[in-house]
């Protein structure tokens, strides 16, 4: 489907997925690059303007939110400040017209699930951040709707109640079996909650996958530098299974790219490991050094001034001239430009041709 705004701001282009049944799905992309946009056209709040939005298996486009099997948690919660609890949970029930006590059961039953028992008559004035945000979870979860749209629910939280809600989160989806679809725009979350991550930018999904594709094998810089802190260094693919950078041939898993190819090569900071100056494949000296609780964040230079960042249980002395060395998987190629459909015929095509010629294919 696709969006243009009545301004003429054309904020999505093709976007093209499918979600299945009771999965935890991610929109995950920078300020601005239209997850919000996707999810008002979801919950019935915009129609796109090409293109069609299916719920099993029915279009979708011109029926109303409040007839869409689709229930929506805003970053702000949208709570009635002047009803309490049990009244802003009960809120979707009242209109339904449902009879007293199957609502109170319902409420309580919802209430439990996001752990705010005996909270039924609390204003919600008198509730803190974290507890608000149950409550619009609660509300949102009572009319059992097959999807629920949640758009940056924990950005609002200090990093610990975020860290919280996001085990409540991944544990009450699980519970409830519906279908998530959350937006955020902060990469460690949408790794730690996600069945499945689609990557965007600019109104395009630039790689969808599950938490661990896109984090061992991003398709290009923007989802290499966007998930997780990477060296990202330009390079020639000399041949199958040998890459050349830093004016340095070193062994790689990568193949069926063309022979003296240009590419981009990606390693992550935790698979590199310190070493001597002498025993290291890439000689560095030591620029800076942070030390982050679980490692040390530590910066390099090597002598062409190439930046590496290193993340070690070990310490490093600033100013000190040491040796990276690193295995021949932790070097990620990436090609200029190629999409993730290129991608991916890229690699059937490469293990097809492998397997007619009888090689036995590496293990990436
Ligand atoms: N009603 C509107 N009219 C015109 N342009 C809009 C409208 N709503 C959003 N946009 C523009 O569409 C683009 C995508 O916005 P959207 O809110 O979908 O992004 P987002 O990825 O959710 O960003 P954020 O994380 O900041 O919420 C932005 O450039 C925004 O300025």
């Amino acid at each position: 489907m696709t969006k243009t705004y009545e301004d003429g701001l054309t904020v999505l282009k093709n976007i093209d997925f499918e979600i299945e049944r009771g999965k935890f799905y991610t929109l995950l992309g920078p300020s601005g690059c239209g997850k919000t946009t996707i999810l008002r056209m979801i919950a019935g709040f915009m129609e796109p303007t090409g293109g069609s939005i299916y719920l099993g298996g029915r279009v979708i486009n011109k029926v109303p939110p409040e007839k869409r099997q689709v229930n929506t948690v805003f970053q702000d919660y949208a709570l009635f400040p002047h009803l309490n609890v049990f009244e802003n949970v009960a809120f979707g029930l009242r209109i339904k017209k449902m009879k007293k006590d199957v609502i109170a059961a319902k409420v309580t039953e919802a209430l439990n699930m996001v752990n705010l028992d005996g909270y039924e008559n609390r204003a919600i004035t008198e509730m803190s951040g974290g507890q608000r945000q149950r409550v619009a979870i609660a509300r949102a979860i009572i009319n059992e709707p097959e999807v629920l749209l949640l758009d940056e629910p924990l950005s609002a939280l200090d990093l610990k109640l975020r860290t919280e809600m996001q085990y409540v989160l991944r544990e009450l989806q699980q519970r409830l079996g519906i279908t998530f679809i959350f937006v955020t725009h902060d990469q460690e979350e949408a790794l730690a909650m996600s069945d499945y991550i689609f990557v965007m930018n600019e109104g395009r999904i630039e790689q969808s996958g599950t938490p661990n594709d896109i984090y061992d094998e991003p398709i290009n810089r923007f989802v290499a530098d966007f998930i997780g802190e990477s060296n990202i260094v330009p390079g020639v693919m000399i041949e199958d299974y040998l890459v050349e950078f830093n004016g340095k041939r070193f062994e790689c898993v990568d193949a069926g790219l063309r022979p003296n190819e240009p590419i981009e090569i990606v390693v992550r900071p935790e698979d590199l490991e310190i070493t001597t100056h002498e025993a290291g494949k890439l000689k560095v000296r030591v620029d800076s050094q942070l030390f982050r609780g679980v490692h040390y964040e530590i910066s390099c230079y090597d002598e062409s001034g190439q930046e590496w960042l290193v993340h070690s249980t070990k310490r490093a002395e600033v100013g000190a001239q040491i040796g990276l060395t690193f295995d021949p998987e932790a070097i990620h190629v990436m090609r200029f430009g190629e999409t993730e459909e290129e991608y991916d015929r890229r690699l059937e095509a490469y293990e097809e041709d492998e397997e007619e010629a009888g090689v036995v294919s590496h293990e990436r």
